[in-house]
């Protein structure tokens, strides 16, 4: 399976075409646009979220609402392009009518200044913003929405959330009392700020009220749990086959993110490798399983058949209403920095975003090792192999 998305933020259309998705999915725009609305409604968001109505149109690859094995192609309309449509305009040569609302004074923490630098863009840095922008991300969570309705089929569940907005962390303790990856859900859907419990969402909500009130933004943690993956997806024979590394570049691939830990790896450092290692068990009904997961559910670059727990570190928004020091790229001049219509954070966001890229990554791995013509004869393997996992 590979995709590649297309689309600058207040362009037209955002698309994606995704290749290798086995005939015989049931798949609707139903399914893509339940993932695409979790990605769009957290709380913290700017007005943008206020124009846009993230609704996928399925264009290739599907019909009577099951994949035929063909390329499948997606796309979400960008509502903003009508206010945009002169400036934007691919077809049109530059006036100094639609040379407006440049862009000179980059952002820090943005990619502005440096891809004008790459690119040449000197005359303006819209024309690096408008595709570094994270409205990109609609798309890779339309393309992880189908990596999740392929994953169910064979039992697994991803599902994110966020564990730390600024200061206030959500108690993860309290993961111990939800049954199952589906009581994690209820509850982060249900939530504005997508954490675990109601009285860190009041929390999280005030911190974010309060970085708006400053002028300010604020980053954070998120969290992916996936269950039901069989041990031995991914391998050690070589650094790229690694499925742990694919995913930590996934994590890292979302715009803000900074760092990505498997099996909370940084709250480890410091201890001993008896405290960290998982014990291996045995029993009849499961064949081997561990006595804990402070792995992450990966050894080797290789999933264990334990749950995989992937944190990422999301850094706030980048834009300021109250802008940090700058330069003009055309006077080299000090100056605030440029402020583009902005979030207070996208963590809340953020959170859908890393679980649709670890369900990407995961769907990958199971299409690489198991025949992705059909979906049934993808089932079959699975389910073959998983018998052989229990009975080593
Ligand atoms: C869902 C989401 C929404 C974002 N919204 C904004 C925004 O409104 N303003 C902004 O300056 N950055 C925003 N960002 C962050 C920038 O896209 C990102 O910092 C920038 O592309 C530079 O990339 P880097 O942070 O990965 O280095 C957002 C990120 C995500 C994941
Ligand atoms: C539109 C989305 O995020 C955008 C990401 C973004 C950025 O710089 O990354 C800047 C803002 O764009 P705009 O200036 O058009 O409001 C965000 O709204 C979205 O995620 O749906």
């Amino acid at each position: 399976m590979k995709y590649m998305t297309a689309g600058e933020s207040h362009g037209p259309e955002e698309l994606a075409i995704i290749e290798g998705i086995p005939a015989g999915l049931k798949l609707s725009s139903a399914d893509i646009n339940f993932e695409l609305a979790r990605r769009q409604h957290g709380y913290g968001r700017g007005e943008r979220q206020k124009i846009e109505t993230d609704t996928v149109s399925i264009l290739s690859g599907v019909r009577h609402q099951v994949t035929l094995g063909s390329p499948i192609t997606l796309n979400v309309h960008n509502n903003d392009h009508n206010n945009w449509a002169a400036i934007m305009a691919p077809d049109e040569p530059a006036t100094p009518e639609n040379s407006v609302r440049k862009v000179m004074r980059p952002r820090p923490g943005h990619a502005d200044l440096v891809g004008g630098i790459k690119y040449r863009h000197q005359a303006d840095l819209r024309n690096v913003l408008e595709r570094s922008s994270a409205w990109e991300t609609v798309m890779r969570v339309a393309v992880g929405a189908v990596a999740k309705k392929l994953l169910a089929e064979i039992g697994v569940d991803v599902h994110g959330f966020v564990q730390q907005l600024g200061p206030v962390k959500t108690d993860l303790a309290a993961l111990t009392e939800f049954p199952d990856l589906a009581a994690v859900r209820a509850v982060s859907e249900a939530l504005p700020t997508r954490s675990l419990s109601a009285a860190t969402d009041q929390q999280m909500q005030q911190v974010i009220d309060q970085a708006k009130q400053q002028r300010d933004t604020v980053g954070g943690m998120v969290q992916v749990l996936a269950t039901g993956m069989p041990a031995g997806l991914g391998s050690y024979v070589s650094a790229d086959e690694k499925l742990d590394a694919k995913i930590a570049r996934a994590i890292v691939g979302i715009n803000a993110f900074k760092a990505v830990d498997f099996g909370a790896a940084f709250d480890h450092v410091g201890l001993y490798g008896s405290q960290v290692m998982d014990e291996i068990l045995w029993s009849a009904d499961r064949g081997f399983y561990r006595a804990t997961d402070n792995m992450g559910g990966f050894e080797g670059g290789m999933t264990t058949g334990e749950m995989i727990v992937v944190r990422g570190v999301v850094k706030p928004i980048p834009t300021l209403y109250q802008p940090m020091r700058s330069v003009d790229i055309d006077t080299h001049q000090e100056h605030k920095a440029s402020i583009e219509r902005s979030d207070t954070t996208a963590v809340t966001a953020a959170a859908v975003i890393a679980e649709h890229m670890v369900a990407i990554e995961l769907a990958k791995a199971v299409l690489a090792k198991f025949d992705n013509d059909n979906i049934d004869r993808l089932k079959e393997q699975v389910a073959a192999y998983r018998r052989e996992v229990q009975a080593f």
